[in-house]
């Protein structure tokens, strides 16, 4: 079925796809901040910073992170295939934050890959199948062209040495790069190569957001021309599919040097995408600034042009990218409003415009013959021509004037147009300004409460850790005296058993036994020994004695008989010598007693040191196993102790790094705060500037009324054409219907 030519107006087809949680996004939460409705049309962003409802969203289709490939292209890009191989125009762009799978929809991970395989290798193989299910008759010419947007110049990716390339415009190809190499093509596989020749030439760099990050716009271009060869019908279709770069946030992708500089490239001209898109749909601009960005002039047929476009917004679904995703999502609600007006691009071929030609020249005949034929009447019945050459002069001189009483007329209204478009786009430049630094102070309002939040926790968990550290100490306070009034009873036992050494050592001494006595038998036998040794002592002594009697007598004898003053002597010596032995006996007698007294003391301290040797034992094993519990517990406890006060220090750092990052954050917001205010002021100036341009602007089109009703007046039913002359757009249209018609004709006449 032949497509209709001309449509009255599409809108951009938008369609959102989310990706599934990537792992640094999972490592922070496994959370999703968006709810699909079941229609596959509608969503939920479930926000952290903007309180209230949740946030709606609606699209022409939404698909989650569990989509395929596939699907994505057949609701997306399918359409705009099919509408590219009946002569329209097509383009399909991603756009979204950098991560968020523009690539990974556009090209996918593996271009030869059936799941795999993204949007535009599905493309070529749909053009080539259909190509191939084409009428024989139908002759095709497909041209390939690959380029980058790269820092606000253009690439050629085919031939990369191509730099800086230029854009022109003219009425038979619209807009197009010059000079940029067009390869033409006849198979699938001959496409394949080329986008991987320009893949590996593309610009991508690592970010801490994507390890393969494209750093440039993309744009891929398919050219198909198709002539019948039966009507000599021309139609010729252009498709755009286009990788956007993605917008970044330089404070999360953590770039320096050149990669700041990309990202600030690539914002901007993303900013002045937004700012096309804002025009095209606010309703009262009336200068679209496609020239102010190589990105937005080359996508002006595509946005609000001839082309049928698909939007494809690629978001992260986890929270931490949440201002991210939603300053896409209405990015692509806006997007939805703006209205294309695609037509087949339709070229004539000689053979179909001689056919023209020749029918157009029947129909003058037939009119001026018909004319002739009025004239000749008129005559006969004796009326005259309505104006004479007079008046037509004078009628001319009036028209000449009004002509250029309205030609200034439309300078005047052309100027006051151009001051109010650019006071428009200030506007609307400032607006998206405006939105920026809403979208930041968001930003940096969530990561005061973030951090707010953190220093809560912080604190809690310095007081919970602090209160531990109290029960340790307390505990560690208790074992520290147990530990104290064991050591002191060990203590206590150990001079015990010192003194207890120190008697047997002098009962050794005493009984000069050399080796100590380890047990009670041995003990015995030793006292038994000591008893007997008494015993001979005793036995020897009275020996003695009774030696030194007999010697004393004989002594005695021997002095008798030779003196008698020795004699007297003798007796002295002899009763002091009584008187001594019987103190001797005495004293032996106690030196005995006493022996015998100490003999049974030992065998009792011996006794009794056996038992405290034993109970010690006792002791000693108890002791020693109860101590290396308690020192394991102590050695433990220290440790634990080390630990929790180096947390506790760490927490105190933290802490205080928190409160200057918190104070930091609160500069950084009321800066933000002063700004939006200047900015608001200078909206409001605008504003203010803009109502008073739409009053002259007003009074100028009041005046012009009223000039359009005098020359009304003056010049009756010439009025008409003049108001036509304005628009614009008549003989253009005209121009289409009379070419359908012809194009009609011609295949009646088949
Ligand atoms: N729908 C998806 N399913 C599975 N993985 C995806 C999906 N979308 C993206 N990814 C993965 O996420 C990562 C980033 O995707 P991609 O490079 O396409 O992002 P991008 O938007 O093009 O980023 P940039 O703007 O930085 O170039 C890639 O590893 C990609 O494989």
């Amino acid at each position: 079925m032949e497509a209709h030519e001309e449509s009255s107006g599409a809108n951009i087809l938008v369609i959102c796809r989310f990706r599934p949680l990537n792992e640094k996004e999972l490592e922070i939460s496994e959370d999703l901040c968006v709810e699909y409705n079941e229609d596959h049309k509608n969503l939920k962003i479930i926000s952290q910073y903007e309180y209230g409802e949740p946030l709606k969203f609606g699209f022409d289709h939404v698909f989650d992170h569990n989509s395929k490939q596939v699907d994505v292209y057949n609701v997306s890009s399918k359409p705009i295939v099919e509408a590219v191989m009946q002569g329209f125009n097509g383009t399909v762009f991603a756009y979204g934050q950098t991560s968020s799978g523009k690539t990974y929809t556009m090209s996918g991970i593996k271009l030869d890959d059936n799941e795999l395989m993204g949007i535009i290798p599905r493309m070529i193989s749909t053009v080539f199948e259909q190509i191939s299910n084409a009428d024989p008759c139908i002759e095709y010419q497909i041209k390939v062209s690959y380029c980058e947007i790269y820092m606000e110049k253009i690439r050629d990716l085919l031939e990369p040495n191509k730099e800086n390339l230029k854009i022109h415009e003219d009425k038979t190809r619209g807009v197009f790069i010059a000079e940029l190499t067009e390869v033409y093509v006849s198979s699938a596989g001959e496409v394949h190569e080329l986008m991987k020749v320009g893949l590996d030439n593309r610009k991508v760099g690592h970010t801490d957001m994507n390890e393969v990050s494209s750093r440039s716009h993309s744009l891929f271009s398919l050219v198909i021309t198709q002539t019948n060869k039966r009507d000599y019908i021309s139609k010729t279709g252009k498709l755009y599919l286009i990788d956007l770069a993605g917008s970044e946030k330089v404070g999360k992708t953590n770039v320096v040097g050149k990669r700041l500089e990309e990202a600030k490239n690539i914002n901007k001209s993303l900013t002045m995408l937004g700012l096309v898109i804002y025009s095209l749909t606010d309703g009262k601009s009336t200068h679209i600034p496609y020239r102010d960005s190589k990105l937005t002039r080359v996508l002006q047929d595509s946005l609000g042009g001839n082309s049928k476009t698909s939007l494809i917004i690629t978001c992260s679904p986890s929270p931490y990218n949440e201002a991210e995703t939603l300053s896409t999502l209405r990015f692509g609600m806006r997007a939805k409003a703006i209205k294309n007006k695609p037509k087949v691009n339709r070229e004539y071929t000689v053979a179909e415009l001689k056919l023209m030609l020749a029918k157009c020249r029947e129909e003058i005949a037939k009119r001026d013959r018909r004319i002739k034929i009025l004239e000749e009447s008129l005559s006969n019945s004796g009326g005259k021509m309505p104006i004479t050459e007079n008046k037509e002069e004078q009628a001319n001189a009036e028209t000449e004037d009004i002509r250029n009483e309205y030609e200034e007329m439309i300078a005047e209204l052309e100027d006051t147009r151009t001051k109010l478009a650019e006071e428009v786009k200030m506007t609307g430049k400032l607006r998206i300004e405006i939105e920026m630094y809403t979208d930041e102070l968001n930003h940096s309002k969530a990561i005061a409460d973030v951090v707010t939040k953190q220093n809560q926790e912080n604190k809690q968990s310095i007081q919970k850790y602090e209160k531990t550290c109290e029960e340790k100490d307390n505990i560690i306070e208790k074992l520290t005296v147990t530990k104290e009034s064991l050591e002191k009873e060990i203590h206590q036992a150990n001079q015990k058993i010192i003194i207890l050494e120190q008697k047997l050592n002098e009962k050794d001494i005493y009984m000069a036994i050399p080796e100590k006595t380890p047990n009670k038998t041995t003990n015995k036998s030793g006292i038994d020994e000591l008893k007997n040794m008494l015993k001979k002592e005793k036995e020897m002594h009275m020996v003695s004695e009774k030696d030194i009697f007999q010697l004393r007598h004989n002594l005695a004898e021997v002095i008798n008989k030779k003196c008698p003053e020795v004699r007297v002597q003798e007796i002295v010596r002899e009763e002091i010598s009584r008187k001594e032995k019987d103190k001797w006996s005495e004293e032996r007698k106690n030196i005995m007693k006493d022996l015998q007294a100490r003999v049974d003391r030992i065998i009792e301290l011996e006794m009794a040191l056996d038992d405290a040797k034993e109970s010690y034992k006792n002791l000693e094993s108890y002791m020693s196993e109860g101590e290396r519990a308690l020192k394991r517990k102590t050695d433990t406890l220290e440790r634990n102790l080390e630990q929790l006060t180096l947390m506790y220090h760490n927490l105190i750092n933290q802490k205080s790094q928190i409160s200057v990052e918190k104070t930091l954050a609160e500069k950084k917001l009321s800066r933000v705060n002063d700004k939006i205010k200047n900015l608001e002021d200078q909206v409001c100036s605008f504003k203010n500037k803009y109502e008073e341009s739409e009053q002259k602007f007003a009074i100028v089109q009041e005046e012009l009324v009223k000039i359009q009703n005098t020359k009304e007046r003056k010049r009756g039913n010439i009025s008409g054409n003049i108001k036509r002359t304005i628009h614009g757009g008549f003989s253009h249209e005209r121009g289409y219907s009379l070419l359908n018609q012809s194009s009609f004709n011609s295949d009646d006449m088949m």
